[in-house]
């Protein structure tokens, strides 16, 4: 996909998201990678009215060339899109339930989302660290994050939110979704007798397969 063509597309995503009350006001940021740099959405601006000529693009080495001024989280992103080569893009979002899980997690350790459906274990994986708390912006997060994202696809940030990678922004975008999901059934589900896992053998199988 060419550079017009995602961004494009990122206006489009960001408003399905928005839509579906994955993102409110102005919260959140997705990053792309490019051959030549990196988009990344404007800081303040709603993920529902993104305008595709104003997104930010930033050169390889993080700075900002045109549009818009880059969101805030821009350590976040490079943190994550360094620790992952693979990625291509990133998608931050304060969705409420995996946001309310990043409000129990154990800051420093792993969230308890159980293995429960096998999208969430084909779209993030094993693992889902929580990252300690710091203020939005604050460039001092980004060895934990990079230390987090080097472990794995998706973490939470400690009393904020999700940040999720993907091959691609659409598959970042359906990531961050099927976190979101795996996160409500986490928590309709928790503390309810008989609750059946997937097993460790199944879980093998999904990421043997898919992973
Ligand atoms: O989610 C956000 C901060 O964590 C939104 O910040 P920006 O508007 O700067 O992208
Ligand atoms: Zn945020």
């Amino acid at each position: 996909m060419d550079e017009r063509a995602l961004r494009e597309e990122l206006a489009v995503l960001g408003k399905s998201l928005f839509d579906r009350g994955y993102s409110v006001g102005t919260a959140g940021n997705v990053s792309v990678r490019l051959p030549d740099g990196y988009l990344m959405t404007p800081t303040n601006s709603c993920l529902g009215r993104l305008d595709p000529a104003r997104i930010s693009k930033l050169a390889p080495d993080w700075s900002h060339i045109t549009g818009d001024k880059p969101s805030k989280e821009v350590f976040l992103h490079r943190a994550v899109l360094t620790a992952r080569p693979e990625a291509g893009a990133v998608v931050h979002l304060h969705s409420t339930y995996a946001t309310a899980i990043s409000c129990l997690a154990p800051e420093g350790g792993d969230a308890e989302v159980p293995p429960l459906t096998p999208y969430f274990v084909m779209r993030i994986g094993r693992r889902l660290p929580c990252v300690p708390y710091y203020r939005p912006g604050d460039g001092a997060m980004e060895p934990a994050v990079f230390e987090a994202a080097k472990v794995a696809k998706a973490l939470l940030l400690a009393n904020h939110g999700p940040v999720v990678s993907g091959a691609t922004l659409r598959d970042a975008v359906y990531a961050a979704e099927e976190l979101e999901e795996a996160a409500r059934l986490a928590l309709l589900l928790r503390n309810v007798p008989g609750v059946r896992r997937l097993t460790p053998a199944q879980v093998d199988d999904l990421l043997q397969t898919f992973g």
